[in-house]
């Protein structure tokens, strides 16, 4: 409750949970497209559609690089890849479909190691 998330905020404790995390989504069998950043010259339209690119290793990079001030800083980046791919993908599309199964993983996860 609020004692354990005052807690958990900007101690190192709550971004060693994020390494944590990261490294869960990173193995998960769906996280295929969201490993590295999506190369625009693939992707036609990607550029244009979608502002604020992230992927994974980028946050593996920003994390790395104490670029998180505390764990909730570093949700707004995991969440920023599902609302990219939301918005980007079909929901029944391979690709979708594995935003979808990531978020729910996520949602999970993160309620569990940081709540
Ligand atoms: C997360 C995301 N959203 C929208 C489009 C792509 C992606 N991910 C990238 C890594 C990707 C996945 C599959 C791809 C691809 C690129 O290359 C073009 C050829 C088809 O295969």
């Amino acid at each position: 409750e609020k004692k354990a998330r005052l807690a958990q905020d900007s101690t190192t404790k709550g971004l060693a949970t994020c390494r944590v995390l990261l490294a869960e989504l990173e193995a998960h069998q769906d996280a295929w497209p969201f490993l590295t950043p999506v190369n625009h010259k693939a992707v036609p339209g990607y550029r244009k559609v979608i502002k604020k690119p992230m992927d994974f290793s980028t946050i593996r990079e920003k994390l790395i690089t104490n670029q998180y001030s505390n764990w909730e800083t570093f949700i707004v980046d995991v969440n920023l890849i599902f609302e990219n791919c939301e918005r980007f993908n079909e929901d029944d599309s391979e690709i979708g479909r594995a935003g979808h199964s990531m978020r729910i993983f996520f949602d999970k996860r993160w309620a569990e190691l940081l709540m």
